[in-house]
């Protein structure tokens, strides 16, 4: 039998608890969907369905296209060790929305080692925030170190919990070399057009509507 189902293509986002991961999803999916692109969303939770449920709440999305994985389980498990439940899931989304160009799979909160399996995924952005201190770089966690694109949220507070952002741009571009980093503030939106840039042009191939390079 043949599948002629077209397959979207997959972006992972992984990061702390409370990076910011879901606030940066309700950031891009609007603004790539402004450009076009058929966007469905993955959650991962423990055992509950939060992330997917917020994004319903917040309406950008037809509820169809939002699925929450409860995995029962350590987040590494789901999105590397074994991404069964999570490839069935984009399957499902796959032939219930032909057109689909993009899906994201949120990962649930974890340390700075979570990592994606590049079987479940094409790229994978790792989202660390300011409040956790200047020196997260130093640590060279997995996930940052080889995430596709790092995504360094919540710059707005940086003032007020002692961050030098000089000096985790420095850091950053230390470890990272020349892979790519965008900084964000998923409240305002700033630098989120970087990251819709980085989608577009290295995910879908497709000329951004953003021209703002990544930096
Ligand atoms: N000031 C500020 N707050 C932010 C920013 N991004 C997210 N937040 C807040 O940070 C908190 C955590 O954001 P979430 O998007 O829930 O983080 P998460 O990584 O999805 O969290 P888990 O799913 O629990 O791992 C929320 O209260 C957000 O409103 C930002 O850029 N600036």
């Amino acid at each position: 039998m043949t599948d002629d189902i077209q397959s979207a293509a997959r972006v992972g986002i992984g990061g702390p608890v409370g990076s910011g991961k879901t606030a940066l999803l309700e950031g891009l999916v609007p603004r790539l969907m402004q450009q076009g692109i058929e966007v469905a969303v993955v959650t991962n939770d423990l055992l509950t369905q939060e992330d997917a449920d917020r994004l319903r709440r917040k309406g950008f999305l037809p509820s169809e296209r939002i699925v929450g994985v409860e995995t029962g389980s350590c987040p590494h498990t789901a999105i590397r060790e074994d991404p069964t439940m999570n490839l069935l899931a984009v399957q499902d989304l796959e032939r219930l929305i032909p057109q689909l160009d993009l899906v994201f799979i949120e990962s649930g909160g974890d340390n700075l080692a979570s990592t994606f399996s590049y079987d479940l995924v094409d790229t994978y952005i790792f989202v660390i925030d300011v409040g956790a201190g200047d020196d997260i770089p130093r640590k060279n966690g997995p996930g940052f170190m080889q995430a596709d694109l790092v995504v360094i949220n919540k710059v707005d507070i940086a003032p007020y919990v002692g961050a030098d952002l000089a000096v985790i741009r420095r850091e950053v571009a230390a470890r990272r070399r020349e892979k790519p980093v965008a900084y964000t503030n998923c409240k305002t939106g700033e630098g989120l057009d970087q990251v819709v840039y980085f989608i577009s042009e290295t995910v879908l191939f497709q000329t951004s509507q953003t021209a703002v390079k990544v930096i």
